[in-house]
């Protein structure tokens, strides 16, 4: 059924029309429905071979090439064409070898990742992972959730979901259980919780009406397809291959038609210009960036790092401003209860009392299980144990919970001589509010506690005799009693790591529930420089004015989780990348609003679930260390990118050039292609190279305008180069035919490969940086087999090459050291001559990055049956046409 078919209808009529009822469904109905109709899932991780394999075949241009060796095949020049079915079929597995490991590292990253949800089954609440809901079951909603798939609301207590997702509408909407008129829009389906939005306020519960593809979240991210999202990186490589593309093609068309007004043989000016072509782009570049990710996700991993998304490494590296909370984060988060003083600020044991009694930690045997580590903190310390037999003597009739909007919890109890009293406990600024009086000496005494840094709470109860339920409306009128004193000491080692991430620039600043004076006590104990305190209430305040504020403020003090949201909204409208690190309930609106949200293993389920990255220590080390793990990728993945454009670029350039001079190829199609075989093997170990501090001393950005002057500066250099060494090979040696193909082959990729130290640095000279053991060796060892081929006797002959004269090795070594001098000049040049744009582009998500960064949570292994059909009881399950296969 769909939602908007459900919302016309009363919630009992939904059940009928389901088989269900407020109970939900039973463990065994479910189960049926769940194999009847499929997970609720849009998509699969499983990596799958097949897929992988075509993307590397999908290129035109390898195709062109293996069917013009086909053609030249049967006209005579089978070993020709055998050889480059060879050297093609070798870089095909190359690349697929790569990005199918890549692509199992994704899926054990996958899988690795539950998010669960809240179920009645049988009438039992029971955790669940999303992927297990069918049409029928009763589903819990609370603050910063994901509504885990399309529900006909039951019950609302102020919910509101922000739908943008689906709508565009940032604008939450609240949400109510009557039914609506027959065609109201998607938008307005007030009595529906739609699949993948997200819960902004209140809680709810609601029945499963469509899951999966059924749902239109995921009818949305189905018409996505199957790709995750790419990362600005991503794109802009796409762009980037697109540019080298459109050069290669004008290129290469020029240089067969010359070629055939040559009079030189048509097929063979094709395979060559195609060959060109096949050296000239990129084609390893999707292989390097997954197996980097990949590789990085690993490395990560055991630095306690754990990315829910390959492409969130990447992310990671981006961030230019973090927000964090302050507990936990900046410091111990062990609260421990220190003490109890009364109205006056002297000890007193009553306010513990009090606090004991207004309580919502889940208690076992007078010890606590579970619950707000304010309230287990307490029930922990050794003073509670003191308090029991005064316990016993209360009986509880009522709460009011604890919310992050009020900082308030209230219960109403009874003693054993009948008395009833509300007893209120929570942030002082708010319940001091509600007091009918305060004494001086409890102002002062607060002042000193938030002074030093400690969290406060404040405890206050008011004569209730006759009333038997409260409500927050009766949070009034009450008499002060005392406060209780937590000790949450700032972590010493958070001072290094705000030192850490100042120094890789990135701007840290605090989204805390608690009291200014306190945050900005911690912060100036961690030496964190506070330019200005603001609070919730400068933040309503400030309407139009909110970025100024954003810009002069490092500490958001007693925000609610609606105000840390928007101040990561606010934040990302100005153009930088976000980060967000949290770890309570209150914490889940902000962790889906950020670019990135972080969370720790020990969070809360919503704030877990709504994070891109999780740290397996809530240690902002950690997350400097996953900082630095995104920018090495980034870094490194450029200097893939650099190589292309500039060596590789210009090699292939000249070789089309000389073959317009030549009575000869300058190179054999066949040797081109192993040519660029063998420098794409060294490239793959580029991802373990050791990356220079100053390269990633600054949130990455990716940045086409200097690739692109980059080609323009360099490119030049290596070709008037490579016309000398043709000069030399012609004029010095006398060479013909296949002496001059094989010195070219063997000059062309030691250049090519031995550049990379160059490149791979901005120091000049370029030794002032150490290259990774495995990438040195790639290089070398790639040069070593080039210049050893033409000495394997058979093998040589068939790829067309004869040895060469020693003197040549003399020169050689001459050419290498005067290119590497000429590019190392030609760098140096190039980064004095270089500005960076002053000011970064602002990001643009697209809405389809958004479906799929959701989406992501909706994953099954594999995705068995077609998902969108009705499920209803007895009868048949009728499949419905609009829903593809999964
Ligand atoms: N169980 C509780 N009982 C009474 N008051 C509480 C309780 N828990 C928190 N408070 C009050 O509410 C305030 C806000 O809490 P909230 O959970 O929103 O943020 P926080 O956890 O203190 O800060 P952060 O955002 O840095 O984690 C607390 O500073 C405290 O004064
Ligand atoms: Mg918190």
């Amino acid at each position: 059924m769909t939602a908007a078919e459900a919302a016309t209808l009363g919630v009992s009529d939904v059940f009928t029309r389901l088989g269900s009822g407020p109970e939900g469904l039973g463990k065994d109905e479910a189960a049926r429905r769940l194999r009847v109709v499929g997970p609720n899932a849009v998509r699969s991780y499983r990596a799958r071979p097949w897929p992988v394999l075509w993307s590397q075949l999908r290129s035109p241009l390898l195709l062109l090439l293996a069917v013009t060796a086909v053609a030249s095949a049967f006209l005579g020049q089978a070993s020709d064409a055998v050889i480059i079915g060879v050297i093609l079929v070798a870089s095909v597995g190359l690349g697929f070898f790569n990005e199918y490991k890549a692509a199992r590292t994704a899926e054990a990253l996958h899988s690795s990742i539950r998010h669960r949800c809240v179920v009645l089954r049988d009438g039992h609440p029971r955790t669940v992972d999303v992927t297990e809901l069918v049409p029928g079951d009763v589903v819990d909603l609370q603050l910063g959730q994901v509504v885990p798939a399309d529900l006909r609301l039951l019950a609302v207590a102020g919910l509101e979901c922000d739908e943008s997702v689906l709508t565009g509408e940032s604008v939450p909407t609240e949400k109510s259980t009557g039914p609506v008129a027959a065609g109201t829009p998607l938008a307005e389906l007030t009595c529906c919780a739609l699949m993948g939005t997200v819960v902004r306020a209140g809680s709810g519960t609601g029945v499963v009406t469509a899951a999966g593809g059924a749902a239109e979240f995921g009818r949305i991210a189905q018409g996505l397809g199957e790709h995750q999202p790419e990362t600005e990186f991503q794109t802009g490589l796409g762009k980037f291959s697109m540019l080298l593309v459109q050069v290669a093609g004008a290129l290469t068309g020029a240089i067969f038609i010359i070629n055939v007004a040559l009079h030189k043989p048509v097929i063979t000016a094709l395979l060559f210009s195609l060959s060109i072509a096949v050296g000239l782009t990129p084609q390893l570049l999707p292989a390097v960036v997954s197996a980097s990710l990949a590789s990085g996700s690993r490395q990560l991993a055991r630095s306690k790092v754990l990315v829910k998304r390959l492409v969130c490494i990447e992310d990671l590296g981006d961030v230019d401003v973090l927000f964090t909370d302050k507990t936990g984060t900046l410091t111990e988060g062990s609260l421990r209860f220190m003490r109890s003083a009364g109205p006056d600020g002297t000890a007193d044991d009553e306010p513990l009392l009090l606090g004991l009694l207004c309580n919502e930690a889940v208690t076992e045997n007078g010890r606590a299980a579970g619950g707000n580590p304010l309230d287990v903190a307490l029930w922990d310390s050794p003073a509670a144990a003191g308090q029991q037999p005064a316990l016993a003597r209360y009986r509880r009739l009522g709460t009011v919970p604890f919310d992050h909007e009020r900082r308030l919890v209230s219960v109403l109890d009874e003693d054993d001589a009948g008395n009833r009293m509300m007893i209120t406990k929570g942030a002082p600024e708010e319940l001091l509010k509600r007091c009918t009086a305060i004494p001086a000496a409890a102002r002062t005494a607060l002042d000193a506690e938030f002074a030093s840094g400690n969290r406060v709470i404040a405890v206050a109860t008011r004569e209730m005799p006759s009333v038997s339920s409260l409500t927050a409306a009766d949070e009034h009128d009450l008499t002060f009693r005392g406060i209780l004193v937590f000790l949450d000491p700032p972590k010493p080692e958070a001072r290094e790591a705000l030192q850490r991430l100042a120094r890789l620039g990135v701007t840290v600043k605090v989204l805390t529930g608690d009291n200014a004076v306190v945050a900005a006590k911690v912060c100036a104990d961690l030496g964190l420089p506070v330019s200005q305190v603001a609070t919730g209430a400068d933040i309503d305040n400030a309407g139009d004015q909110l970025g100024e504020l954003l810009a002069r403020t490092t500490v958001f003090a007693r925000v609610s989780p609606e105000h840390k949201a928007q101040i990561v909204r606010a934040q990302r409208a100005t153009g930088t990348d976000v980060a967000f690190l949290g770890d309570g309930v209150n914490d889940a609106i902000a962790l889906h609003a950020a670019d990135v949200g972080i969370s720790v293993d020990s969070a809360a389920d919503v704030a877990k679930d709504a994070a891109d990255v999780l740290l397996l220590e809530k240690d902002l080390n950690v997350l400097a260390d996953g900082v630095m793990g995104g920018r090495r990728i980034f870094a490194n993945t450029m200097k893939y990118v650099l190589m292309g454009t500039s060596s590789n670029f210009g090699n292939m350039f000249s070789a089309a050039g000389a073959s317009i001079f030549l009575k000869f190829l300058p190179m054999l199609p066949s040797q081109i292609l192993l040519n660029n075989l063998l420098y794409d093997t060294s490239q793959l170990a580029i991802p373990t190279d050791n990356v220079d501090p100053e390269q990633v001393a600054q949130p990455t950005r990716w940045d086409l305008g200097f690739i692109r002057k980059f080609m323009l500066f360099m490119g030049p250099i290596s070709s008037l180069f490579d016309f000398t060494t043709f000069g030399i090979m012609l004029w010095v040696f006398h060479a013909g035919e296949r002496l001059f193909q094989t010195g070219w082959f063997v000059e062309s990729l030691a250049t090519q490969t031995l550049v990379i130290f160059v490149i791979r640095t901005r120091r000049v000279p370029f030794f002032r940086s150490v290259a990774s053991s495995p990438m040195a060796l790639a290089a070398v060892g790639i040069t070593a087999v080039g210049a050893v081929l033409p000495y394997t006797g058979h093998l040589a002959y068939i790829l067309g090459f004869q040895p060469l004269p020693g003197a040549f090795f003399l020169a050689l070594a001459g050419i290498v050291a005067v290119y590497l001098v000429l590019v190392e000049i030609g760098k140096y040049w190039f980064y004095r001559l270089y500005r960076a744009p002053a000011a970064p582009k602002p990001r643009h998500r697209t809405p389809g990055h958004r479906v799929r960064r959701r989406a992501a949570r909706f994953t099954v292994h594999t995705l068995h049956p077609a998902r969108g059909h009705n499920v209803s009881p007895g009868k048949p399950v009728k499949q419905d046409s609009k829903v593809p296969a999964g």
